[in-house]
């Protein structure tokens, strides 16, 4: 598969709180589930670990939970900790229990890493089987291609950031952020805990329809501003997506962007 670069702009909304931000998120996944359900039957939504799960309960408000066509959804994960599954870090664990179990969603539509190379700590081998997973629903076109690249499309993509500007597992200063060709990648030393992991490559991230970038706190303040700079060094700095790249920010992670005075709510390109 060749590799792809989309260019669509990097915007921004900055809420006041993080309550605020989480009903924003559930928002726009319904809209876009209502969308993709209706054009094509079928919703893939890609989660990442993180606090981004806990904000993800706001979907489950009876205003969502009865109106979601949720047997449409299709669940993948853009990174994934190679440990086992009931293991207190693993991204599809806090999935489960913070969200999955509590919403109708088939579980044969919840495609999470492979147990055993979870359970084994293979992180090759689970890179290797998420791939081949992802190229099989890519050929029952329940997952859409970009164009004619063969690289698969996912409708939307749930991501977070972390204080160094990770974003999946993809961390500044490791090579993994430059890989073309592979859908699937993994990392045997990770800087955060636990070191294994597999990511979705760059290009995967970037050929999904929708990116949903949301990041609160403080602590994200300084690598949210580098990237509003353009700081390419942060993994982060570079998602793009095919239609929307779209940065969902509280106060406190957006406070050391220069924004114009006077405003609370700020969109920028
Ligand atoms: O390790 C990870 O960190 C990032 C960021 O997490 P956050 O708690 O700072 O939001 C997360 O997006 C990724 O999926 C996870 O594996």
């Amino acid at each position: 598969m060749a590799s792809v670069l989309t260019k669509t702009k990097r915007r921004k909304v900055v809420f006041p709180t993080k309550k605020e931000l989480a009903e924003a998120m559930a928002e726009y996944t319904a809209t876009l589930s209502a969308k993709f359900c209706k054009e094509r039957d079928y919703f893939t939504v890609v989660l990442s670990g993180g606090d981004l799960i806990s904000w993800l309960s706001e979907l489950l408000e009876p205003k969502y939970l009865e109106s979601i066509e949720w047997s449409k959804w299709h669940i993948f994960w853009v990174d994934e900790r190679v440990v086992p599954w009931d293991d207190k870090d693993s991204n599809y664990k806090l999935a489960i229990d913070g969200f999955l179990s509590k919403v109708p969603i088939p579980i044969a539509n919840i495609y999470a890493i492979d147990q055993d190379c979870a359970a084994l700590g293979d992180a090759k081998g689970a890179a290797i089987l998420y791939e081949e997973c992802i190229k099989r629903l890519v050929n029952r076109n329940i997952i859409r291609t970009y164009k004619s690249s063969g690289f698969p499309q996912f409708d939307l993509q749930l991501l977070g950031m972390g204080p160094d500007g990770h974003m999946a597992s993809l961390f500044p200063g490791h090579y993994q952020i430059n890989e073309k060709s592979s859908l699937v990648t993994y990392i045997t030393n990770s800087p955060k805990l636990p070191p294994k992991r597999i990511t979705f490559t760059l290009p995967v991230i970037n050929c999904a329809s929708y990116n949903l970038m949301a990041v609160c706190d403080e602590a994200q303040a300084d690598a949210v501003a580098k990237v509003f700079k353009n700081d390419l060094d942060l993994p982060a700095a570079r998602l793009t997506a095919d239609t929307e790249a779209i940065w969902y920010l509280d106060q406190a992670a957006a406070s050391k962007i220069p924004t114009p005075k006077g405003r609370i709510f700020s969109t920028c390109i």
